[in-house]
């Protein structure tokens, strides 16, 4: 679903790689948690994925494709297939919750009749029925963050990357939104998320990937936050 081969991103000349011979295997259906200091790499390795960025050398596949090597145009087909969540949400300030999903579906040419009955699909999903025609700034950040994943998730992606998406979040709010990662993932979609969240990394035992300085240094099945303990 996703490897890195040997992949080395250098954002600038005579900086020091942000990733360095990187090595990652992501299989169909896994979960996985990025995790190591800060300027370790985990968001250069997403922006890597969606082709924000492009490998200085290496391969990176995706969904079978080689996206060093995929022309401009291909991009937003990719991106299609992947969802995105953030830790700040990025949701439309000036939009309704169902305008926020919807646009999700508009811009993938979707009828109007598909988004009628999607959104909602989505919405209830993330355990937000009936809150359609709140604005973002009327509901909780833990609400917020549901909407930004009902977003990412009503095209159906096969992938979902989320970027510390319980960062914003107190603890308990943080699970809520775990749970519901976890369930998108039994559902089958592969999910990877980047975090420092120790407490949620402990809980979930799940794959746990850590990098430093641009290098994998633990690669563990049903993992912790800090290594092995
Ligand atoms: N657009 C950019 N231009 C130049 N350098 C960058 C850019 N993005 C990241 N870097 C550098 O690459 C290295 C890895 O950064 P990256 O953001 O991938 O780390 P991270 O593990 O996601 O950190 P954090 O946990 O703080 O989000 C850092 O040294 C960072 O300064």
């Amino acid at each position: 679903m996703i490897e890195f081969v040997n992949v080395t991103k250098i954002y600038q000349r005579g900086a020091k790689p942000a990733l360095d011979h990187a090595n990652i295997g992501i299989e169909k259906g896994e979960f996985v948690f990025l995790v190591g200091p800060s300027g370790s790499g985990k968001s250069t390795f997403l922006s890597l994925v969606l082709r924000e960025e492009r490998a200085t050398s290496g391969k990176v596949m995706v969904l079978g494709r080689d996206v060093t090597r995929m022309s401009r145009w291909k991009v937003p087909q990719l991106r299609r297939q992947i969802g995105t969540v953030f830790q700040d949400f990025r949701l439309l300030e000036g939009k309704t919750v169902f305008d926020n999903v919807a646009l999700a579906l508009q811009v993938t040419g979707h009828s109007r009749s598909d988004i009628r009955s999607m959104v909602p699909e989505a919405l209830s999903m993330v355990g937000l029925d009936g809150k359609e025609k709140r604005m973002p700034h009327e509901l909780s950040g833990g609400e917020q963050q549901r909407v930004a994943i009902a977003r990412a998730m009503v095209n159906r992606p096969q992938i979902l990357l989320a970027d510390e998406p319980t960062g914003n979040l107190d603890p308990t709010t943080s699970l809520g939104i775990m749970s519901l990662l976890d369930h998108i993932n039994r559902t089958g979609t592969t999910v990877v998320m980047a975090t420092h969240d120790d407490e949620i990394v402990d809980q979930m035992r799940m794959r746990v990937i850590e990098l430093r300085d641009g290098s994998v240094i633990r690669d563990q099945d049903r993992g912790v936050y800090g290594g092995l303990r």
